[in-house]
């Protein structure tokens, strides 16, 4: 399904957060977010999962994400928060199991169909080896990783993932990215947050930039992330070089005269 953003206006305790941003994102799409610390990365994830209130469209093809009961929305667009927070002492395939509630309602076993998403949800964030250990018995990493799998199983058009690759060592880094590259090819969109540049200069379609609350820039990796546009939306110089899996960036300094100190 393709999302389509209009002029997304939120105001959090009285503060206007985003300003106005449209942005558009199509079946099969990995789009990165980009954007400094407080840019508003985060809360257009949590408008478009309607945990803020928002102003402006939200549309999933012809479905008005706004008027969508929580329910049917969590089939739709599922969120994986940049905060990780495991609440339940749970095994990690009950955790990544809570992913497929939205789809069979609460109480009910699940389906074999269930199990079948859990299992490859599990092994597409490499997790699998870890189904039965208490959740809350892992790693920071592996915590993250089977939250993913829980996103993941929620089967939806859309994934909104934050940050998913922090805290991941550089192995399980590149398989996020790919397992991400994975959905869209099976026809899903992906917006994600990063900050690691060469991970999204790589991986992702697309960029969109933001910059205190307002879409700075937006385009292929390539375009958008020049040494004019990293300086201009992270006040950053970047060592650039590349390899044919694409660019390689290394930040090297602060542009306010401080570059490679
Ligand atoms: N509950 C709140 N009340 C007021 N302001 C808030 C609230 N939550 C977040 N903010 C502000 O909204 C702005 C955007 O925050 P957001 O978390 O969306 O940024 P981000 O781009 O995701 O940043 P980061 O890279 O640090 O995760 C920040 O200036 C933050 O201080």
């Amino acid at each position: 399904m393709r999302l389509d953003v209009q002029d997304l206006r939120v105001s959090l305790s009285g503060r206007p957060i985003l300003h106005g941003i449209s942005l558009a994102l199509n079946p099969g799409e990995v789009v990165g977010l980009l954007g400094p610390n407080g840019a508003g990365k985060s809360t257009l994830m949590r408008a478009l999962a309607g945990q803020v209130a928002a102003t402006g469209t939200m549309r999933l093809d012809d479905t008005d994400i706004a008027a969508l009961s929580p329910a049917a929305r969590a089939r739709l667009i599922a969120y994986l928060p940049q905060t990780r927070i495991i609440g339940w002492r749970l095994s990690v395939r009950d955790l990544v199991g809570l992913g497929r509630l939205p789809w069979r309602g609460y109480g009910l076993r699940p389906s074999a169909e269930d199990e079948e998403i859990i299992a490859s949800a599990l092994a597409l964030m490499d997790v699998a080896y870890l189904a039965d250990r208490p959740a809350t018995e892992l790693s920071g990493g592996e915590q993250a990783r089977v939250l993913a799998a829980r996103a993941v199983a929620q089967a939806t058009p859309l994934l909104l993932a934050d940050e998913p690759a922090s805290g991941l060592d550089p192995a399980h880094q590149i398989m996020m990215m790919r397992a991400l590259r994975r959905l869209a090819a099976e026809g899903r969109s992906v917006l994600v947050s990063l900050h690691d540049l060469t991970l999204a200069a790589r991986w992702c379609d697309r960029v969109v930039m933001l910059k205190q609350g307002l879409l700075a820039a937006e385009g292929l990796p390539e375009a958008v992330m020049t040494p004019q546009g990293l300086a201009e939306v992270y006040g950053i110089a970047a060592h650039f070089t590349r390899d044919e899996g694409g660019l390689i960036l290394a930040p090297t300094g602060l542009t306010d005269g401080e570059a490679g100190s």
